[in-house]
């Protein structure tokens, strides 16, 4: 066994000259939080006034024993532990070290290595949740141990933990971010009331602004009837078009006019899944084209603010094949209806 750490508590009248232990917060509700005073300040006589302002009678002056860890150093490993693509570490600060995002794209982060993190007393580590959309700079996770001094050991596990997670993973970090792709898609608008000018295209400009929103763009938009070999002409000019994704609107629900599931299956793509678990957004169908994603999109992707098509675009423009699974886990969490 090594060294003990050592804490010891010192009137601040009498701590003229000592090194402070740690950061000291000052919080003003409503205008500031934030750090006071920092880790191995020596404290001035000048100091004490607004010491006391800050609710301090002692502090504490530390000899760090040789099994333990600060909390700023334990921060440190952790968020490192846990650091992957495109991640960069703010802080320590009061303790607490936050990773960022270096970029726009799609935050990837492993929800049972994280949890097997919050499972060892005294460490905790809260992030987004995984396939967040995150712009430069947004925070994505922060950590930190709770009580000032922590067992090394227990930093030791959390990063064991995460060196095997990324051994699994090509040398990946459990928080990471993807990159958006710059992706050319075709759009085929489905639904006779359209295509004879009845109503005008509503999908056209939403399926726009969502793709333009994560780099990519419509390469070129072609409106058919509901006949199934209408629909599959469209869906075979796109695939030689060689176009990185093919969206088809319209005609996805239960009416004898809704055939473009029927059409995507025709035209030789492997279904995913016709349906998620998401509201609204519900009857969206996933298919592969050889490698190219086809999805159908059902009339709220044009109507809703938010649907499970915000949920899957970004992970198909981030580069991720999407799984059977990706789909049925969406429906725990995934009631959006009424939410405003
Ligand atoms: N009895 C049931 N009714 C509905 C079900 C169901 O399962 N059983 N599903 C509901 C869901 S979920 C959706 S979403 C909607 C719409 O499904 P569709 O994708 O089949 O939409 P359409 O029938 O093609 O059109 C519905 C509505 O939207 C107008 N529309 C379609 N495309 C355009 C366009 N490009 N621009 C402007 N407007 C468009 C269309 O004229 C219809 O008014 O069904 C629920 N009902
Ligand atoms: O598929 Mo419909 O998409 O919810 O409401």
């Amino acid at each position: 066994m090594g060294s003990r750490s050592v804490l010891r508590e010192v009137k601040i009248e009498q701590a003229v000259g000592l090194p402070l232990a740690h950061d000291l917060t000052r919080i003003v509700p409503g205008e500031f939080k934030g750090r006071a005073f920092r880790k191995g300040h020596l404290i001035r006589e000048e100091d004490i006034p607004e010491l006391r302002r800050i609710g301090k009678e002692h502090i504490y002056v530390l000899e760090l024993g040789d099994d333990d860890l600060h909390e700023d150093d334990a921060a440190v490993c952790m968020a490192e532990a846990v650091r992957g693509s495109h991640i960069r570490l703010v802080g320590p600060s009061e303790g607490k070290v936050m990773l960022k995002s270096d970029i726009h794209g799609l935050a990837v982060v492993d929800q049972a290595l994280i949890d097997e993190i919050n499972d060892i007393e005294q460490l905790a580590m809260a992030t987004l949740p995984s396939h967040t959309v995150v712009s430069e700079g947004q925070s994505i996770a922060g950590t930190r141990v709770i009580p000032l001094l922590v067992a090394k050991e227990k930093v030791e596990a959390a990063g064991r933990a995460a060196r095997r997670w990324r051994d699994a993973h090509m040398g990946e970090g459990p928080i990471s971010v993807k990159p958006f792709r710059t992706l050319r898609a075709g759009l085929i608008t489905t639904g006779s009331e359209v295509y004879n000018g009845l109503v005008q295209d509503k999908f056209g400009p939403v399926v726009r602004s969502k793709l333009e929103a994560y780099g990519s763009a419509v390469f070129e938009q072609r409106i058919t009837s509901d006949g199934i070999p209408d629909i599959m002409k469209e869906i075979r000019y796109f695939a030689e078009q060689k176009v990185d994704l093919i969206l088809v609107s319209g005609g996805m629900s239960v009416d004898p006019d809704d055939r473009t599931p029927g059409a995507i299956k025709q035209a030789g793509a492997d279904i995913v899944s016709h349906g998620t678990p998401m509201l609204p957004g519900s009857m969206l169908l996933v298919a592969y084209l050889g490698d190219i994603p086809v999805v159908g999109l059902p009339g709220s992707i044009m109507h809703d603010k938010f649907t499970v098509f915000d949920v899957l675009l970004p992970r198909i423009c981030a580069g991720e094949r999407i799984e059977r699974q990706a789909i049925t886990r969406l429906g725990y969490g995934g009631l959006f209806a009424d939410r405003g």
